[in-house]
């Protein structure tokens, strides 16, 4: 079952919890996020599954951002949301689909207790423009079966950042000194190092 904007509202500040929330998002039986205003876009002819990616991050310019075909696109959400008792179900909305904009094709099942801002894979059909800020997917929530056993893995628990593919962990490659974002300022990085 899935739970009603009202049953969603009566729920805020216990079982689930947005920040920030504007009420007129509301739909039926969902509430709109926000894309934040950077992206990561991998830096990698293949990428690998089982070793970390180099990527560089972009940012969103208010007068807007072209995306094109045959990339992949990390967002993220605008909002850091919690999540107990419940499954929250992140969905784009349709009207991305309408402009050949696919944000997390399928749907993306959320773990219940999931807490932090939202990582969004998109890709494109053909170039669009987007801005940040726009409400591009909806979150909903549906109820449990039994209860709620915290996850044992929690790669992206706690995400406040666009979170790129984790799997390697589980292929056994230990990343925990690797350092791969791209510095898109290298020169200001240098002279901020003086
Ligand atoms: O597109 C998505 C899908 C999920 N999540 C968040 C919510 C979810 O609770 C968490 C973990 O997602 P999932 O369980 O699908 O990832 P996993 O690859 O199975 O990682 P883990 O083994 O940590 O569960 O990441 C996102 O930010 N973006």
């Amino acid at each position: 079952m899935i739970l009603s904007s009202q049953e969603l509202l009566s729920r805020m500040g216990d079982d689930i919890a947005i920040d920030p929330f504007d009420p007129t998002r509301l739909n039926a039986n969902s509430y709109n996020l926000a894309l934040h205003d950077e992206l990561l876009v991998y830096e990698e002819v293949v990428l690998d599954a089982a070793s970390p990616n180099r990527y560089r991050r972009i940012e969103i310019p208010a007068e807007g951002l072209t995306l094109q075909p045959g990339v992949l696109y990390l967002g993220r959400t605008v909002e850091h949301t919690e999540t107990r008792n419940l499954v929250p179900v992140l969905h784009a909305r349709s009207s991305l689909g309408r402009l050949g904009l696919f944000l997390n094709p399928g749907g993306s099942l959320g773990q219940c207790g999931y807490c932090g801002t939202w990582t969004l894979e998109m890709h494109c059909i053909q170039p669009v423009r987007i801005y940040p800020g726009m409400q591009v997917c909806q979150i909903s929530y549906h109820q449990l079966l039994g209860t709620c056993q915290p996850c044992e893995s929690d790669k992206y628990q706690n995400s406040t950042d666009i979170q790129p593919s984790l799997m390697h962990r589980e292929l056994g490659f230990d990343d925990r000194d690797t350092q791969l974002e791209l510095q898109l300022n290298f020169d200001d990085a240098i002279q901020a190092a003086r």
